[in-house]
């Protein structure tokens, strides 16, 4: 049989390092990763010995609640102002982009003058904010007596806690960076492209080949959902270039790892869903907490995120099933793990549920952007899954805008303290992953889409989770 892609097997990645950590019950170890030198992100011919810092200092900021109380985070402006974030319940954490000086306040809810805990925000990695207010540093008994007022259930997630921040500063110390999982995550169960130098090439074919001719529309009704779908042949093959397609990944960035895969789409299936976007309303794009689930969409957060978009499910026609299961191929993932699954299809994972979200379809018009961000979000304490964006495909539509670039501005590299700049070009395909090969979520994922100063830009998201959508 013909090789499908250009990974002969399941190499060990070198960045993954063993750490030995001990968060009070002995010795442990783990596999951590380690950001490689820079020196081999040009293949051991970097135009500088040291990387460059970036000029954006922003990063991930992850606020933890470890008390038993409700309460409100609020951004606290420099003038004094007051926004709020989101509600938290007790023992749960959230995130938002950040930058050193920011600071924010937890107060009882709807009671943002009665400040409970001030965060201000310093350099980089002081991506964890905790409120613990029952740790005494060095007073163990007071802390004990602090504790006795929680009950069995909290105190469990406390524990949870207090094990995340000591492997956190352990993890620090080894690899340089926070650990923003919750103790312990696993290593992803996809598998993840290496990033091993910049312009590294892969490549995977497909038998999902691209649409050559829109089929006629009597032909491009939605599909079956759950059933029949284990497919042998692809659909509607006189319709599409025969044989397979070689899909090529040109690494653009090493960490955090950032490919791109020209002609990923067809112009035939571009108009397919260009067609599709008219008859669809689109909404003022929202932000926030994917996992939170205690989202308050703000003005603050809605300022950072000024396009429109709406979804576009798998199922509403063969094409889009067929751009699916080629983004499954890509990412080298089992199709059936991104649709509703039969009983038969991976009865090892607790939900039948696709770990693929719907695709999501933004536009921006004038002067319209996405501020620097993050794909993923915070799971809950008690979530041992801890489901979150592992992968992010974005497809672009249209080209030929004035700005509009996707923008990693904390790329690693050795020539300048710019962001590295991705412009968009009909059917080409991004693929960036949020996560990092040992579980962790990577923060070096930030991304903003810069404003579009003239014309306008339509672009897909496809969001991949790992290892469960929740
Ligand atoms: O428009 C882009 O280039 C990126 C969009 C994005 O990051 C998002 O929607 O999460
Ligand atoms: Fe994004």
């Amino acid at each position: 049989e013909a090789p499908v892609c250009s990974v002969t097997d399941e190499e060990h990645d070198p960045a993954l390092r063993e750490m030995i950590y001990n968060i009070g019950g002995g010795e442990q170890s783990t596999y951590v990763y380690v950001e490689p030198d820079i020196a081999s992100f040009y293949r051991g011919q970097p135009p500088a010995s040291t990387k460059v810092a970036p000029k954006h200092r922003g990063f991930s900021a992850k606020f933890i609640n470890a008390s038993n109380r409700r309460l409100a985070l609020y951004w606290v402006e420099p003038g004094g102002k007051k926004h709020l974030m989101r509600e938290h319940a007790p023992f749960t954490a959230s995130g938002t982009a950040s930058f050193p000086g920011h600071t924010f306040v937890f107060t009882p809810p709807n009671q943002p003058d009665e400040v409970i805990h001030t965060f201000v925000v310093k350099d980089y990695p002081d991506n964890i904010q905790l409120y613990d207010p029952y740790f005494v540093p060095g007073d163990a008994i007071q802390t004990q007596q602090n504790l006795a007022t929680l009950n069995d259930a909290e105190r469990q997630k406390y524990q949870q806690w207090r094990d995340t921040i000591n492997f956190h500063e352990q993890y620090l110390a080894f690899t340089g960076r926070s650990y923003l999982a919750n103790y312990l995550r696993e290593p992803p169960r996809h598998f993840m492209w290496r990033a091993d130098y910049f312009g590294q090439e892969h490549w995977v074919t497909t038998q999902e080949t691209r649409f050559v001719a829109e089929p006629p529309s009597e032909l491009l009704n939605p599909i079956a959902a759950g059933k029949d779908r284990q497919l042998v042949e692809p659909l509607m093959k006189e319709y599409r270039e025969p044989g397979v397609f070689n899909m090529t990944l040109k690494t653009l960035s090493c960490a955090p790892r950032a490919f791109e895969i020209p002609h990923f789409l067809s112009d035939a299936e571009v108009e397919h869903i260009l067609k599709l976007a008219q008859g669809i309303d689109l909404k003022l794009s929202s932000t926030g907490d994917v996992n939170a689930g205690e989202k308050v969409v703000t003005e603050d957060t809605r300022r950072t995120r000024t396009s429109f978009n709406s979804w576009v499910e798998r199922e509403r026609s063969p094409i889009v099933d067929a751009i699916y299961r080629r983004a499954a191929d890509l990412l080298r993932i089992d199709e059936s793990l991104m649709r509703y699954r039969d009983a038969n299809e991976h009865p090892e994972l607790p939900t039948r549920k696709s770990v693929a979200e719907s695709l999501q379809l933004v536009h921006y018009a004038h002067a319209q952007e996405y501020t620097a961000h993050h794909d993923f979000g915070f799971s809950r304490i008690e979530d041992d899954y801890q489901g979150a964006r592992f992968a992010t495909l974005l497809l672009y539509l249209n080209e030929g805008m004035v700005g509009g670039e996707t923008s990693f501005p904390r790329w690693v590299n050795a020539e300048t303290f710019l962001p590295l700049n991705v412009k968009p070009e009909k059917g080409k395909a991004v693929l960036f992953y949020s996560q990092l090969p040992d579980g962790n979520l990577d923060d070096f994922s930030h991304h903003a889409a810069l404003p579009v100063t003239e014309g306008e830009k339509w672009l897909m998201n496809l969001w991949v989770w790992d290892p469960i959508y929740e």
